[in-house]
């Protein structure tokens, strides 16, 4: 099979190098020039526009060959939309469009309803370890185009396994977007655990609790295997690592749709609020301090104390 890939960061490259090494072929295009020489020097057909890649892509085809597919793997949001724009003059029903990155999934249905391609909507779990391990990939949209797209979902993913339709447009990435809220509340669940056992009484090397809790514990996972990598690069206090945690687009959609279908996430809302709280002073923190002198003259705390 010959597929186009759009966006060649961490995880585009990978899915060029995984493609590429299950022999199928790859037109590469990124906005970064170094990028899409990157992907050329591991052996993609270099493209120098969007609409310059589905050229190369239909000269390509095989005679018999129906139609082409182009994978994204570019930032959610206007990045998404605006290398649609591009496609879309070239586009054909016979075409199948991937979108493997973490697309908000109304996003999705809408772009789906609006091109004349079949549109897959991908989540993609697994992050830069995907390189060796595959991914695991969570596909919305038509089932004749998942089918169609098969052969590259085996290649990406961790193998057949690795990958599931799992409903019409928009339900990949619903279901990675309660992924990563899972993801929110597995890392703050561990957050909170190993900072008692920092804070507590006894003299713990973490590093060693990790590997231990790792090896057969009821609570060993990936995300226990990074927090012994943690310890293990960063040294026992986490060294200089900043008390302050980025991110939270796809868990602040989890949340709201809980809100909306009426289902009580509290982890995942308590996960992504202390994030939040992670990157500003509270307002409301110092105002239940200047409140606690109102009620019952307790000193105050003052900024340079
Ligand atoms: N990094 C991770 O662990 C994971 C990332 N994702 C998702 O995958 C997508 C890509 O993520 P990364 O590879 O980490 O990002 P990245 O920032 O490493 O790479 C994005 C690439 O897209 C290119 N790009 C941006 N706009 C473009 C456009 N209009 N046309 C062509 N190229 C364009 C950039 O030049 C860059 O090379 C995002 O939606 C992200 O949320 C999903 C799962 C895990
Ligand atoms: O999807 C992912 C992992 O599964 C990405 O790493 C994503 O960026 C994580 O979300 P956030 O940036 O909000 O922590």
């Amino acid at each position: 099979m010959q597929l186009g890939v759009i966006g060649l960061g961490r995880m585009g490259q990978i899915v060029v190098d995984r493609v590429l090494d299950a022999g199928h072929d790859v037109v590469a295009f990124d906005l970064s020039a170094e990028a899409t020489a990157a992907a050329a020097e591991a052996g993609a057909e270099p493209a120098d526009s969007v609409a310059d890649l589905y050229e190369r892509l239909d000269a390509g085809a095989d005679e018999g060959d129906d139609g082409v597919r182009i994978w994204l793997m570019v930032p959610a949001g206007d990045a998404v939309d605006a290398t649609l724009d591009d496609l879309e003059p070239h586009l054909t029903s016979d075409d199948v469009v991937v979108d493997g990155g973490n697309s908000y999934f109304e996003d999705s249905v809408r772009r789906a309803e609006a091109t004349d391609a079949a549109y897959l909507d991908c989540g993609t779990s697994g992050g830069p370890a995907g390189a060796d391990l595959g991914f695991s990939l969570m596909v919305g949209g038509p089932e004749w185009a998942y089918e169609e797209l098969t052969p590259v979902f085996d290649a990406v993913a961790t193998g057949p396994a690795g990958h599931d339709r799992m409903g019409e447009a928009g339900s990949g990435h619903y279901v990675k977007m309660v992924h990563n809220g899972v993801e929110y509340a597995l890392m703050q669940a561990y957050g909170e655990g190993f900072e008692l056992l920092h804070e507590g009484r006894y003299d713990l090397d973490l590093e060693a609790v990790a590997r231990t809790w790792n090896n057969g514990a009821v609570i060993r996972s990936w995300l226990l295997e990074l927090c012994e990598e943690a310890f293990r690069e960063e040294g026992n206090d986490l060294g200089d690592v900043a008390d302050r945690v980025e991110g939270g687009s796809t868990g602040t959609w989890t949340v709201q749709e809980a809100l909306e279908q009426e289902v009580p996430v509290p982890l995942i809302y308590q996960a992504l609020a202390e994030r939040f709280d992670s990157r500003r002073e509270r307002f409301g923190r110092r105002l239940a301090s200047r409140l606690r002198y109102g009620f019952g003259r307790h000193e105050v705390p003052r900024k340079d104390e």
